[in-house]
């Protein structure tokens, strides 16, 4: 068959046996390539109508329809085929260098040797820097173009032009874009309709920081340079050799490396890649590298979406979880305002190369959280993994996929290789179906819907807390009648054997499950729509209805049945901490920021769930060095250096003075303080930072606050908070009182540092306030230790003292002025060893001149002084708060 150009039927097909064709005949031609100058040979083969009537019929071709990759679909060669017709359907605008090694590659899977010419042939050019860059239409259809060559490749550029200006002009031979418009008569009304087609390939690969290895060197020698973005800690361990690879294909390598640590995901991170790529000057067109775990592709994934709108990369995975799940994945993001993946963008790398060699350097208690990745994808996508998983089991963590201990081709290897390559497969075929998630049944979310609502607060890696999803999810299965009981121990049984969790003490709380349940279910458009096995493994159904009860109830049965399991279903090192990575409460810091975000900004604040993504909590090492010096001359020196000078203007009597009691005499106003706070700008902020961060559930209250159009600042807040929780577990505190509930911050900090069977009486007479704070118990953790009492606090109070009531700590935030009438009740209350915290206490420095509250504040603080039953310290905590206990 020989290949033949329909001019008049416009688009072409393009088959396999087009190849075969063309390999037939160029394999002839490949003895006439000349000898000498590079750019005479290129022109010549150029000239070859065997050669230039396949590249006009590619250039024709529709290469992203479904019905051509099913053309291709029988094997490996085939699918190498249809990657190159990917690219020869832009041959105009490739650079030659390209072009030339795409050909060498078509002609060389069929047959390498006869491929020679044309092997060495792409080398000259490649030897060639401005050759190798130059694109071929400047050597076809420019203004120098040979005639002959003019002849024969300009008529199908005007096609081209006029018909598919993708394959002359394209911005980016990865992505084309289509649409319709009609309009009424006279364009007052318009209906638009956009698509866009993006390509991209995937490659299981070994060795590929080999320079024998040609892949990247393909791809970058005609490009001029490599820009990589690399993994801080990736960079430490594999820099050199990327550095080495580069150098021995002579391609300029430009890197630079960023910490991707999961605390480092957010969008300072996306801006400084953003500053760095433009200062690279990276054009709109050229693939950035991309190097590392899941974090980097996540980051740097959306740095690249937004450079230039967006920009081609290649995404170079070292860890499971990106190398077969975030790696590929469309869908690149970073954390903000306190929620996992709240900005982002649909943007998937237009090649991504998965290489077990960096599993090597995986600690493999990351390796086991990678591996829960690829048991959601057997489980609902393909049995024939799930039998990989069975038969691989814990040797899969011990060899670490095959890498350590295991002879390179033997059946352990193939093995590991194979489980690898199904997953991802599995993955994709998920994913890009479905690339704008724009609906849910989404397979690979099997074992995500419930494990948001403990993941972080059990500081669990992530893969443990999908495996507790996923054993949970199986059981429902079960008990829907979707899978056998053979088939749900089986999923339990691989879970358990690689070590990964099928339970932890937090499923104690089944509310954070059902919290999770229902922010998913309004995150999923209303319906829970959760991926379960359905008819047998391998295959996937969705479970719409679970109500709390049956949730409850199915919870407790199914942490029973675990019991059954090694290690009575617990994991092996289940936390980040036993992995030696920062425990995700840096992760709820930036809840914390949230907090105070959205009592700024408002209620148009996100409203994503705090949940993580396939890349987990923490698959990164956690890079902090130890300062390892405690020499006391350092230290000196320091003070001598830093602090004398700092200090300058303090004389020794102030001084002095900070360290002895200042004796006040009584003075009817506060003294004057020339400020509206007591911190200046940013003392605060960075409390907050170094602060333990507020669990969703005070997200949640700061949310509801602003959309109840309540006055945020009311509440205690996040340092507050914590502070009060720790006193109160500090203090081992049973029974507080909260005078002044608001919309139940502070209520709720306490009811987290008291015990399980321990109370947090709690009162407040605005119906509003005390509405929104049952609400925001209710849907808490720690909630149902609280007792809402509504009422005007100064009779409660007088009721509870005089019926013998005793707290451990009384919290006095409600009225100021009457802080003199819950001080006395307090008083009367506190239990044995019992405290009164009088919140806003140094609000009298800072409060107005004509404010009645100031002057109270002030008369309050000095009755306390004054009296000789109690000790007391004033705290400059927040607004400051008055600690009193009986001497
Ligand atoms: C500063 S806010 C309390 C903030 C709360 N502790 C928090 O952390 O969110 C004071 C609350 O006390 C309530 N309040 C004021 N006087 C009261 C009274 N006599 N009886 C009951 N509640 C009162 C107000 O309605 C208001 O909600």
């Amino acid at each position: 068959m020989h290949i033949t150009l329909d001019k008049s039927a416009g688009v072409q097909v393009v088959q396999p046996q087009h190849f075969a064709a063309f390999v037939t005949d160029v394999k002839e031609a490949g003895s006439v390539v000349p000898d000498g100058d590079a750019k005479t040979a290129v022109e010549t083969v150029l000239a070859l109508p065997a050669l230039s009537t396949f590249l006009l019929r590619c250039s024709r071709a529709d290469v992203f329809d479904g019905s051509v990759a099913a053309d291709f679909s029988s094997n490996t060669k085939d699918l190498c085929m249809l990657r190159s017709l990917k690219q020869l359907k832009y041959f105009y605008n490739l650079p030659a260098g390209q072009l030339m090694q795409l050909l060498s590659g078509v002609v060389a899977s069929d047959d390498v040797v006869a491929a020679k010419p044309w092997t060495a042939l792409a080398e000259r050019v490649f030897a060639d820097e401005e050759l190798c860059t130059m694109l071929i239409k400047h050597l076809i259809i420019g203004k120098t173009a040979r005639e002959s060559l003019k002849d024969i490749y300009e008529e199908n550029a005007q096609y081209l032009l006029e018909n598919d200006p993708h394959a002359l002009y394209p911005t980016s031979i990865y992505r084309q874009g289509n649409g319709h418009v009609t309009s009424s008569d006279d364009s007052s009304r318009i209906e638009g309709v956009m698509s866009t087609t993006i390509t991209t390939s995937i490659e299981i690969v070994r060795d590929v920081l080999n320079p024998k290895n040609h892949q990247l060197r393909d791809m970058y020698k005609p490009l001029k340079r490599c820009v990589a973005v690399v993994d801080e800690r990736l960079d430490k361990l594999y820099g050199q050799k990327l550095c080495d690879y580069f150098v021995s294909h002579d391609i300029p390598f430009e890197k630079m490396s960023y910490r991707c640590m999961e605390v480092d995901k957010d969008i300072s991170t996306v801006e400084k890649m953003l500053v760095d790529l433009k200062g690279r000057r990276v054009s709109r067109n050229e693939p950035v590298l991309i190097v590392g775990g899941g974090v980097m592709a996540d980051v740097g994934g959306f740095a690249c979406a937004l450079y230039h709108r967006n920009t081609p990369y290649v995404m170079l995975c070292t860890s499971i979880v990106s190398g077969i799940d975030a790696g590929p994945s469309p869908r690149t993001c970073c954390d903000g305002l306190g929620y996992k993946n709240v900005f982002g963008a649909y943007h998937p790398p237009v090649l991504t190369l998965t290489d077990r060699y960096f599993f090597r350097t995986l600690e493999k208690g990351w390796i086991r959280h990678g591996i829960a990745e690829i048991i959601k994808m057997a489980v609902t996508k393909d049995h024939t993994l799930f039998e990989a998983l069975e038969e691989a089991g814990q040797k899969l963590v011990d060899t670490k996929f095959g890498i350590e201990g295991v002879e390179a081709g033997s059946r352990f290897d193939t093995l590991s290789e194979s489980i690898i390559a199904k997953a991802m497969d599995g993955y994709v075929r998920s994913e890009y179906g479905n690339l704008w998630e724009t609906h849910q049944c989404r397979p690979h979310a099997y074992g995500h819907t419930w494990s948001p609502g403990f993941e972080l607060q059990a500081g669990l890696l992530h893969g443990h807390a999908v495996s507790i999803g996923m054993g949970y999810g199986a059981y429902l299965s079960f008990l829907e009648g979707w899978i056998s009981v053979t088939d749900f121990h089986r999923i339990l049984n691989v879970i358990s054997t690689v070590g990964l969790s099928l339970v932890h003490p937090i499923l104690d709380n089944p509310n954070s499950l059902w919290q999770s349940q229902v922010k998913m279910t309004e995150k999923r458009g209303g319906n829970l729509c959760a991926p379960l096995p359905r008819g047998s493994i391998g295959k996937c159904g969705y479970l719409n209805d679970l109500t709390r009860a049956r949730l409850e109830a199915t919870l407790i049965d199914y942490k029973e049945l675990c019991k059954a399991y090694p290690r009575g279903g617990a994991g092996i090192e289940p936390h980040c901490r036993d992995v030696g990575l920062e425990d995700p409460s840096t992760v709820k810091q930036h809840a914390d920021h949230a907090v105070h975000a959205i009592a700024t900004i408002g209620p148009a604040a996100s409203d994503e769930v705090p949940e993580a993504n396939g890349n987990g909590n923490g698959v990164e090492a956690n890079g902090v060095e130890a300062n390892g010096n405690g020499n006391s001359n350092v230290y000196n020196d320091w003070i001598a250096k830093q602090q004398v000078s700092r200090n300058q203007g303090a004389t020794s009597s102030s001084l002095m003075a900070s360290m002895v009691q200042i004796q006040a005499k009584d003075t009817e106003a506060p003294p004057a303080f020339p400020h509206t706070t007591l911190f200046h700008e940013g003392g605060e902020e960075y409390a907050q930072a170094m602060t333990t961060a507020a669990s969703a559930d005070f997200v949640n209250i700061a949310k509801e606050t602003v959309a109840a159009d309540l006055f945020a600042p009311c509440m205690v807040g996040a340092i507050e908070g914590q502070f009060l929780k720790m006193m109160a577990g500090m203090t081992k505190s049973k029974r507080v009182l909260d005078i002044g509930t608001f919309t139940g911050y502070s209520a709720l900090a306490f009811a987290g540092g008291v015990p399980a069977d321990g109370e947090v009486v709690t009162i407040e007479a605005d119906k509003k306030c005390a509405d929104v704070a049952q609400k925001c118990f209710d849907a808490s953790a720690d909630g149902s230790k609280i007792k809402l009492v509504r009422g005007d606090a100064m009779k409660v109070v007088s009721e509870m003292a005089d019926s013998g009531e005793k707290f451990d700590i009384v919290f006095l935030d409600a009225d100021k002025v009457n802080y003199a009438h819950y001080y006395e009740a307090g008083l009367k209350m506190l239990a044995e060893g019992g405290l009164i915290m009088a919140d806003n206490a140094l609000c009298s420095l800072v409060y107005a001149d004509d404010d009645p509250v100031r002057l109270a504040l002030h008369a309050f603080a000095q009755k306390v002084r004054a009296d000789t039953r109690v000790e007391q310290v004033m705290l400059t905590v927040r607004e400051g708060i008055l600690l009193v206990r009986r001497v």
